[in-house]
């Protein structure tokens, strides 16, 4: 019987305090420094100050994007410029009066959220690959620049816009806007990527393909994410823009965008107050060198560029941070420092469970690569509570016809059905909404995140995540709290995916399968790595999941034993095809089995044979 998991002994952990606390802190340090420094900085590096704190701002929203995401992106110079050029034309072609400076912020926003729409379209959209995006992001700033260009008066062309009436405000005051607005974007930045749902955007970075096949649309994320880094993006211009007077095609363009990137690489992506502090470094530096060493700075910035990124490619804040060891733990704000307790979510009540309806119905379902037939008129019909093994030799076709099961658009014909529901061409994230979750092959985790993370992931689909907190409990079904337990992998919920054994990381990728409470589960080979007591613990699981809680699994399995000890039902595939499918029993006795396997090295009748007497032993 599978048990709820015990707590005791993660109490110690479960008062571990996700507080705010640290962020708060450092926040407030920075507003008191943002306050008193311009009385002891002179006008001239306050300028500098106030437009360095702009660009911070869209090197923040490039580090989310790319740091925290994986999208390298060269284009939030253009949403920059959209903002900027907001401001300018309105106030050159409309005057300016509160209302004006209102409308147009508004336009920046509107603006700004329309084209990151379409963009985020365009590069995200199902199937476009990575570098897909970043040409895109490319051809964004090249685009702007020529449309201003070609502006004419409107837009001022090459020499943009000047001398337009702006908000009349004093020089602390707008030092003290531009700093408390950094520093809120960017604790609230921080306070979101720390948070339950900011870690989609690690797991989005770290393996797309298993957040899909958890529920997730990656797709739509990302271009919500682009939409909201945009507006924040095109607001920074907006403030440039109403401060400085001037606005020039090259705050929107392509060397701007590149530069953004030099900034956060130099900074450390993915660490937030690191980009910040280069882009503050950075432009204060050229404000002072490159009108006495033009040539020469830009040299330098390019030379510690490739320094950084060759010596420390994850750049220079990282370095600082490892100097947190040596600071108290609280002060270190170690966010992942504590893992969350252990509970047992309600779940769906066996007795619940129509177990006369199937499902999974395959009809007729056939794939091919080019001219290569590799699954041709399969049928399949599986009820809950069925445990049915797919068995046969290499380059039979289990591994395509798991793929064609849990995602739409990869059988080239037949049906699938999940629950009674038609698959059609839906996408994997679509299909686990069916009730279906799938392990792969090989190990499939988030391997920067920690397991309880990777497991919290796992779950946004049944709990939506915190956008702004992580919790101190995870909910999980009984039976994903058994396979943590058979496999130890409750004691170490605080450690990060990489570092856990291959067995290790099999395990926790069945425990987020289940944790998703499928109805349907498709499992490709997974003891794989597993000790044999693991196997044992696991293979138990797998029957209790069938038994005691009506999932269906279906299996690929190489090992024979296991399949023999487990299986309520076999479906033997060779060369494409069904070639037989009945119980263990059958299966073992079959001859035409046996002469499929017949010349493969493994002795697979042999072992059928062996598992099915040692059953008959033990009955
Ligand atoms: N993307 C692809 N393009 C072309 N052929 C492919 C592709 N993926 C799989 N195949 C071919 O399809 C056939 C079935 O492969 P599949 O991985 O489904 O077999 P399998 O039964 O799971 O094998 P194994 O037990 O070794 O994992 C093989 O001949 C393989 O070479």
């Amino acid at each position: 019987m599978i048990n709820s998991i015990s707590t005791s002994g993660l109490t110690r952990q479960a008062r571990a305090s996700r507080s705010l606390l640290p962020v708060a802190g450092v926040s407030i340090a920075a507003l008191v420094l943002v306050a008193v420094m311009p009385s002891v900085l002179d006008t001239y590096l306050l300028n500098i100050l106030i437009r360095a704190f702009c660009f911070a701002m869209v090197a923040l929203t490039v580090d989310i994007l790319w740091g925290y995401t994986g999208v390298l992106t060269f284009g939030q110079s253009a949403f920059f410029g959209i903002g900027a050029y907001a401001a300018g034309l309105v106030f050159t072609h409309m005057g300016f009066s509160p209302a004006h400076a209102w409308l147009a912020l508004g336009i920046a926003v509107a603006g700004a959220a329309a084209v990151a729409v379409l963009v985020g379209w365009l590069s995200f959209y199902q199937g476009a690959t990575p570098l897909y995006a970043s040409v895109i992001s490319l051809v964004l700033p090249i685009v702007m620049t020529q449309l201003l260009f070609s502006g004419g008066t409107f837009t001022g062309s090459s020499s943009g816009l000047t001398g337009y009436t702006m908000i009349d405000l004093s020089l602390e005051a707008w030092f003290w806007i531009a700093g408390v607005t950094l520093v809120l974007v960017t604790a609230a930045a921080w306070v979101f990527v720390h948070s339950d749902a900011g870690k989609i955007l690690i797991g989005i970075r770290d393996n797309e393909s298993r957040c899909e096949y958890l529920g997730i649309n990656p797709s739509l994320v990302k271009i919500g994410l682009l939409v909201v880094t945009a507006v924040v993006a095109s607001v920074a211009g907006f403030g440039y823009a109403s401060f400085s007077g001037v606005v020039a095609p090259e705050l929107s363009g392509f060397v701007f965008g590149t530069e953004i990137i030099i900034w956060v690489a130099l900074g450390g992506r993915g660490t937030l107050i690191g980009p910040v502090l280069g882009a503050i470094f950075i432009e204060t530096t050229s404000a002072y060198l490159s009108g006495s060493l033009p040539f020469l700075w830009k040299l330098l910035v390019g030379v510690g560029f490739v320094l950084v990124i060759i010596l420390l490619p994850q750049g220079l804040m990282p370095l600082a941070l490892r100097l947190r060891r040596f600071l108290p733990r609280r002060l270190a704000g170690g966010v992942n420092a504590a893992a969350p307790t252990l509970l047992e979510a309600p779940g769906q009540k066996p007795h619940s469970i129509d177990r006369s309806t199937p499902a999974m119905r395959l009809e007729h379902v056939a794939k091919n690569f080019g001219s290569l037939k590799v699954l041709e008129g399969i049928d399949i019909v599986a009820y809950p509570g069925e445990l049915v093994s797919l068995v046969g030799p290499n380059g039979a076709g289990k591994t395509t016809l798991m793929r064609c099961m849990s995602d739409g658009a990869e059988r080239t014909s037949g049906t699938i059905r999940i629950n009674e529901h038609d698959i059609r061409r839906l996408p994997a994230y679509r299909c686990v909404g069916f009730g279906i979750g799938r392990k792969f092959q090989t190990a499939n985790v988030f391997e920067s995140l920690t397991v309880a993370e990777c497991l919290r992931i796992a779950r946004a689909k049944v709990e939506r995540p915190s956008l702004l907190r992580q919790k101190n409990t995870l909910s999980l079904p009984s039976y994903a709290l058994a396979v943590l337990r058979a496999t130890e992998l409750d004691r170490k919920l605080d450690q990060v995916c990489r570092n856990l054994s291959h067995g290790e990381q099999q395990a926790l990728e069945l425990a987020m399968v289940l944790a998703l409470e499928p109805r349907v589960i498709l499992l490709d080979e997974p003891t794989a790595g597993l000790t044999k007591a693991e196997r044992t613990k696991i293979g138990h699981i797998l029957i209790e999941l069938s038994r005691d809680y009506g999932l269906c699994c279906l299996l690929v399995e190489h090992d024979l034993d296991f399949v023999c000890e487990i299986s309520s039902r076999v479906v033997v595939l060779h060369q494409g095809k069904i070639v037989m499918q009945g119980t263990v029993k059958e299966v073992v006795e079959s001859e035409l089995v046996q002469s499929v396997y017949a010349g493969n090295a493994t002795p697979v009748s042999q072992a059928l044979q062996q598992a099915t007497a040692s059953k008959g032993a033990t009955a």
